[in-house]
């Protein structure tokens, strides 16, 4: 238990989720720990609060959980964005463990992916539009492109400790994040496959989180962390949780200095605005159904996650 305060009074505009290995922020300070209701439920993790040494506030979330518990498939995704909105976030840098799908990226590499291909089967609630409330985001360019520039800017930390950061700039060309239902990972069959769509990298995580976030009006970069080379490497072992843990420590230790680094490029962007704002008033005119023909239990939802867009009277 501790003894940080529940509440915090201040908008907190960057929202930052770990993932597999990465439960909390070690190099920043907490003040707050906050635990939030949302109409699609509690998220993954109280949501808590640090401050960066010139006092800017960043929220944190465990994506599985503070203990792991939840699988890719279980992750209270929709809790997890709502709540981060509803604290005020504008941008969520979001970390993942992944696998390579390209021999020059290597374990402990970085990676910036610009695109998603979804190969999750349909059994996560993967839109906060439903039940009579008809929404249809845009999707064609799943990540945040000031957003990851910004990030790039702290390449040169992962460098001093022997990791590349692997950008849309540094590559000439897109990079493929292929997100695939699990838990169980691929066959070597469906690790050729992916190659084959010209994927990069792959995790269980991207999807419905990335899109959420937009529906959300969040600008989202994910940062991919390779722990392994999945299953297409002829003559050598398919990927197990033991060759992912073993690379496990050494990510989290750079991913706490990358983020160090982040946030010193981030915190000006964000609070001039110049990062964080894009999408907002995105989701305005994306509904298609009539609001007067939405129940209002629906509408009461949706004025939690996108306060004042659509009346409730
Ligand atoms: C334990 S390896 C598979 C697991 O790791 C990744 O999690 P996260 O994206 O939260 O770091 C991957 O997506 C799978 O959920
Ligand atoms: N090979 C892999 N497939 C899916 N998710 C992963 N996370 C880490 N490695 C992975």
């Amino acid at each position: 238990m501790s003894n940080l305060p529940t509440t915090f009074d201040k908008p907190v505009l960057l929202g930052v989720i770990g993932g597999t290995g990465l439960y909390q922020l070690d190099s920043l300070t907490p003040v707050a720990r906050l635990t939030v209701s949302t109409p699609w439920g509690h998220p993954s993790s109280p949501i808590t609060i640090s401050l960066t040494k010139s006092g800017f506030p960043i929220a944190f979330l465990a994506r599985h959980g503070v203990h792991h518990q939840f699988n890719p498939s279980e992750v209270p995704s929709r809790a997890n964005i709502a709540a981060l909105k509803s604290i005020g976030v504008k941008a969520i840098i979001a970390f993942s463990a992944v696998g390579s799908l390209q021999e020059h990226i290597h374990p402990r590499d970085f990676v910036l992916p610009t695109q998603i291909i979804d190969r999750t089967k349909g059994i996560r609630p993967s839109t906060f539009f439903e039940n009579g409330m008809v929404g249809h985001v845009g999707f064609g360019d799943p990540f945040d492109a000031k957003l990851a520039a910004v990030i790039a800017k702290a390449a040169p930390v992962l460098e001093k400790n022997g990791s590349q950061l692997h950008t849309k700039a540094s590559t000439g060309g897109d990079l493929t994040l292929i997100c695939m239902e699990g838990p169980a990972f691929s066959t070597r069959a469906e690790s050729n496959m992916y190659r084959s769509f010209g994927g990069s990298v792959i995790n269980m995580s991207a999807i419905p989180e990335a899109k959420l976030a937009k529906e959300a009006e969040i600008c989202y970069q994910m940062i991919c962390m390779s722990t392994d080379y999945d299953a297409w490497r002829e003559g050598e072992e398919a990927v197990t949780v033991e060759t992912v843990v073993s690379h496990l420590k050494a990510n989290s230790a750079n991913a706490h200095a990358f983020t160090e680094a982040i946030l010193e490029h981030l915190e000006g962007e964000i609070v001039a605005g110049t990062v964080g704002r894009d999408l907002e008033g995105s989701m305005r005119f994306a509904v298609s159904t009539a609001p007067n023909a939405v129940a209002r239990e629906m509408l009461q939802k949706m004025h939690f996650l996108l306060p004042g867009y659509w009346p409730l009277d």
